[in-house]
């Protein structure tokens, strides 16, 4: 009932969710709620082959929905391939959603099951397209990898990455960021993973995705995530400030989708 109650907050004070409950036609939106009896084991899913280059991390910033850690991808420096992906994807960002609580703040949920936070790792196909801005719009162009976050022991490697954000408190604030390997926020096992074909949980809301969802969870202490809830929606210079909280979108209908585990 309380997330019930958080997603109409959501509704009422960011105009920004009330964007489109769905795209007009639109019947492969995410986030969902995965119901793992009705997944399918799919046999011929491989192994995800995730290659990052620390290097290759840039800023960090403040888009006023979330917090993006942002990586040159204009060489195949940091990839993803395999798992149920044709092709070579190319990491772009990665960023999280949370909740004012921790009852609640993931966008994709297991059996109804809510994390108190979610993070995709942005990949965009490389073989195909040139630019993010063009595989956005296509089929097969993003690859996103989400991870659900736990309350517990301290997440040593998410440390460096807490520690930058006061100076990001504000929408459109940058801060330099590198070498950070975003590999450590992966999961030990990573052969295990739920997928099918989705969208951008944020406006355009375009049907690009390929979600893969870990079903390994990772753990990060209360006060790395009191932290995230620091943030602020708005910028320096609006006199309202709002704490960036409850930057998830409601489920969305499955619409007759499959969605394949690699798991038994
Ligand atoms: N939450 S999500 O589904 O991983 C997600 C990932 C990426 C974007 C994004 O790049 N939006 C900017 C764009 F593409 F120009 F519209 C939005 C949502
Ligand atoms: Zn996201």
């Amino acid at each position: 009932f309380k997330m019930q109650e958080a997603a109409e907050h959501n509704m009422k004070m960011h105009p920004m969710w009330q964007g489109p409950l769905t795209v007009p036609g639109g019947d492969h939106q995410s986030p969902i709620d995965i119901v793992v009896r009705k997944s399918v084991f799919d046999s011929e899913l491989k192994p995800l082959v995730i290659d990052y280059d620390p290097k290759t991390c840039q800023q960090i910033w403040n888009n006023g929905y979330s917090f993006l850690v942002e990586y040159d991808d204009t060489t195949d420096k940091s990839t993803l391939k395999g798992g149920p992906l044709q092709d070579t994807y190319r990491l772009c960002q990665f960023h999280f959603h949370w909740g004012e609580s921790n009852a609640w703040g993931s966008e994709h949920t297991v059996d109804r099951r809510l994390f108190p936070a979610e993070l995709h790792l942005v990949h965009w196909n490389s073989d195909k397209y040139s630019l993010f801005e063009e595989a956005v719009m296509e089929e097969n162009g993003l690859a996103v990898i989400g991870v659900f976050l736990k309350v517990g022991k301290r997440h040593e490697g998410l440390q460096k990455l807490v520690d930058a954000l006061p100076a990001i408190r504000h929408k459109s604030s940058v801060v330099e960021f590198n070498r950070f390997d975003a590999a450590c926020l992966l999961p030990t096992n990573t052969d295990d993973y739920w997928t099918y074909h989705g969208s951008l949980t944020t406006p355009p809301l375009t049907e690009s995705v390929s979600w893969i969802v870990m079903k390994q969870h990772i753990e990060v202490s209360h006060d790395q995530l009191a932290v995230f809830r620091s943030l602020l929606f708005t910028s320096a210079e609006e006199e309202v400030q709002k704490s960036m909280v409850n930057n998830f979108r409601v489920q969305q209908s499955l619409c007759g989708r499959t969605v394949r585990s690699s798991f038994t």
